[in-house]
């Protein structure tokens, strides 16, 4: 019996059920799915106050290192780039990534449906600082409101229509709780690791390791290989805008765009690269030594956090 490592959040556990059919069915084995309340979860306000995303790792790793687990699921999106992680562990598979893009929700009583029609000043909730910083270079009239919490919550404020007028929320999120509703995809550049799910194990346990790379999905990782080396070498924080993408193209290269905004989107420097599909971590590497280059050590600098 392989127990499996999750967040108590809706989208969490719906992610961990998913992993853990998957795992029954190409390994065989029974897999329970275990929630683990983190104080992330548990905190209400600003999660730069709990020192950023880490805060949805720390318990997690813990139950991973000590045994009372024997996989974590994490979406890759929230697992931090600047904080090494425990060596004893390894993200033996990511999951095939699901659309990575963010959309825009519009309350479902009104009817708002594109971002064209949002009248000046209009109020977006989002807390993700990329999104912040891309909207801004989109409509900069846009209100931002701080808005973070589980999905459901943050969809129940936007139809309360109290106070938004859209929120910003990640379009793999949504089609893996099973909530269809009318958006607008937006045009701006993803996260690193959007849409794609990690899979963490003890490295030492290593049947656990080899049966859980049978979910590995080998496009994924090269892809998270370039974003994440690009992410670490940026030496980013919790309150740096940085959006980065990666893709194999069609003649069969890995791509790398990668991006660095002020708060407010107003300045930014953008790179792109590309290279053969096993060489992520070098491209990764060009691409955040093209943005340094630009200035994107000052931009992330200036940004207290
Ligand atoms: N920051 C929270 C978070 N982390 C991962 C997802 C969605 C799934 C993903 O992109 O991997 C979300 C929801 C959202 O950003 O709206």
């Amino acid at each position: 019996m392989l127990r499996l490592g999750t967040r108590t959040s809706a989208l969490a556990m719906v992610q961990a059920r998913g992993v853990a059919a998957r795992l029954r069915e190409a390994a065989n084995v029974p897999v329970e799915v275990v929630g683990i309340s983190t104080a992330g979860d548990r905190h209400q306000g600003h999660l730069g106050e709990l020192g950023g995303k880490g805060a949805f790792m720390t318990e997690i790793d813990r139950a991973l290192l000590n045994g009372r687990v024997d996989i974590a699921v994490h979406c890759l999106k929230d697992v931090p780039g600047d904080v090494p992680r425990p060596d004893e562990l390894v993200f033996a598979a990511y999951a095939e990534r699901d659309d990575a893009a963010d959309v825009l929700l519009f309350p479902a009583a009104g009817e708002i449906r594109r971002m064209a029609d949002l009248a000046p000043g209009a109020r977006v909730g989002t807390s993700a600082v990329r999104r912040r910083a891309q909207l801004g270079r989109i409509r900069p009239d846009l209100r931002i409101e701080y808005l973070r919490g589980n999905v459901d919550s943050r969809l129940e404020r936007l139809d309360s229509g109290e106070d938004l007028d859209a929120v910003v929320i990640a379009r793999a999120g949504l089609t893996r709780l099973g909530i269809d509703r009318p958006g607008e995809a937006l045009d701006i550049l993803p996260a690193v690791g959007s849409g794609v799910l990690a899979i963490d194990c003890r490295r030492a346990d290593s049947d656990v390791v080899d049966l859980v790379r049978l979910l590995d999905h080998r496009e994924t990782r090269l892809c998270v290989s370039a974003e994440r080396a690009m992410l670490r070498d940026l030496r980013g924080h919790c309150n740096s805008p940085i959006a980065g993408h990666a893709r194999i193209e069609r003649d069969g290269r890995l791509s790398l765009r990668g991006a660095v905004f002020t708060p407010d989107g107003s300045r930014f420097v953008h790179a792109q690269e590309w290279s053969p599909p096993e060489k992520g971590a070098d491209l990764g590497a060009r691409v955040a030594g093209d943005l340094l280059r630009k200035g994107a050590g000052d931009l992330i600098e200036s940004i207290p956090h």
